[in-house]
């Protein structure tokens, strides 16, 4: 038997880090997804005493005895409970990193640590010590301010749930999710996020369960309805860094820093309410109107970004460049390096600004905004 589910990466549009201080912030979906496919043995399997993963885009295995799986990690088969997400706990946490050091992952991919630490825990909580061999598969960069931590976490969740419902009539599609199932979703997916991230906020994890656009505060959704086009270009600066190192540094600026940084958080979410509201409105501004409201929205916020201690000189060069072209650009993620998002008001031609920022060694690539959400396929 096999269960697919994908999910979709993000970009912050305003509010990232603030958004962990309890600011509202902004956040898409994009049409870039990461992939998951569980596949079940037969009961007669030779293979059905072990769980197995495999990561396709970076061709690497791992494998771990059912047994040796029950040792380090307390579960009680008989109080497995998909319905209640549960954390996992720094103790058992200690104990699934052992797990992941017995696999020696290559050095120049360690960063992996982390990912498959978050599989572990999901897998292991939500359909106990059965075998599989689970395959994810992901269009986006890793580390680089995209989501790829939350679209894991979403995407494998997604699988997990839809394999231990009971209804598995053939799809012949890929299905959204209902309320219930998507709220109980979001929830595990922010338990996965928490072993990566740290500290999250929740709202990378929702916005790619949910798709399209949202306002996010404090755990508080809000669905964005679009009135204008909005299209972003991305830059990856392929500076990698890691988001909880990150998120912790801001932490720490603010705990040396409280009132100036509480300043700079409130200042953010006026910046994201404003946003949300510019991105709906339904009045007579013209759009061109609204873009330039958006763009010194942006460069506000990249302002602020700077004064937390998270953008890069890569990211400040790819602001420099788009600036020449009078483009408006914003670290998007945890920033440190990762992906920068260029407004394209209506009519704008990327070609000489791409070659340029392609020309000084980054990746550009456009996304569609405000996608599907998590999906599953039987
Ligand atoms: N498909 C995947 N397989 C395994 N681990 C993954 C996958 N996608 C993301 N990760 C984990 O998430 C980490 C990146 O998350 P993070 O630092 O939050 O950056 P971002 O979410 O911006 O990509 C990776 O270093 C890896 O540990
Ligand atoms: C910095 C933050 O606001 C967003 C992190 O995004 P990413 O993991 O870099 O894609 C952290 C969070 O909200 O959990
Ligand atoms: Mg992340």
């Amino acid at each position: 038997m096999e269960v697919k589910a994908r999910a979709p990466g993000k970009i912050i549009l305003a509010g990232e880090h603030a958004v962990v201080h309890g600011s509202t912030a902004v956040a898409a979906a994009i049409d870039l997804y990461t992939y998951v496919t569980l596949h079940f043995p037969l009961q007669s399997a030779k293979n059905n005493d072990k769980l197995t993963l495999q990561l396709k885009d970076i061709s690497l295995e791992f494998s771990w005895s059912l047994d040796r799986l029950k040792e380090a990690i307390p579960h009680n088969s008989t109080t497995l409970c998909p319905s209640k997400p549960t954390s996992c706990s720094d103790q058992t946490l200690k104990s699934i990193a052992v797990l992941v050091e017995e696999q020696n992952i290559p050095e120049a991919k360690i960063w992996l640590s982390s990912g498959i630490s978050t599989f572990l825990w999901l897998y292991t909580s939500i359909l106990g010590f059965n075998p599989a061999t689970v395959v994810i598969n992901s269009e986006l960069p890793y580390g680089s301010g995209l989501g790829s931590s939350a679209a894991l976490s979403v995407a494998l969740t997604a699988a997990l749930l839809a394999s231990s419902s009971s209804d598995k009539a053939r799809s012949g599609g890929w299905l959204s999710l209902d309320e219930t199932n998507l709220e109980l979703l979001n929830k595990w997916a922010f338990e996965g996020e928490k072993i990566i991230h740290g500290k999250p906020s929740g709202i990378d994890n929702t916005v790619s369960s949910y798709g399209n656009m949202i306002k996010f505060c404090s755990g508080e959704i809000t669905r964005l309805q679009s009135n204008m086009p909005l299209r972003m270009l991305i830059t990856n600066t392929r500076v990698g860094r890691n988001t909880k190192a990150l998120v912790s540094g801001v932490s720490e600026r603010k705990r040396r820093h409280p009132e100036a940084m509480n300043s700079l958080f409130n200042a953010v979410d006026s910046i994201s309410k404003e946003l949300a509201t510019i991105i709906q409105s339904k009045d007579e501004t013209s759009v061109t109107e609204k873009e330039e409201s958006i763009k010194e929205l942006m460069e506000m916020n990249q302002g602020l970004l700077q004064s937390m201690g998270v953008s890069h000189s890569s990211i400040e060069t790819v602001i420099q460049t788009t600036a020449k072209h009078k483009l408006t650009s914003k670290l998007t993620g945890a920033g440190g390096g990762g992906c920068v998002l260029t407004l394209l008001p209506t009519g704008t031609v990327v070609d000489k600004v791409v070659e340029e920022l392609e020309a000084s060694g980054f990746q550009c690539f456009t996304a569609s905004i405000g996608g599907n959400g998590a999906q599953i396929c039987y």
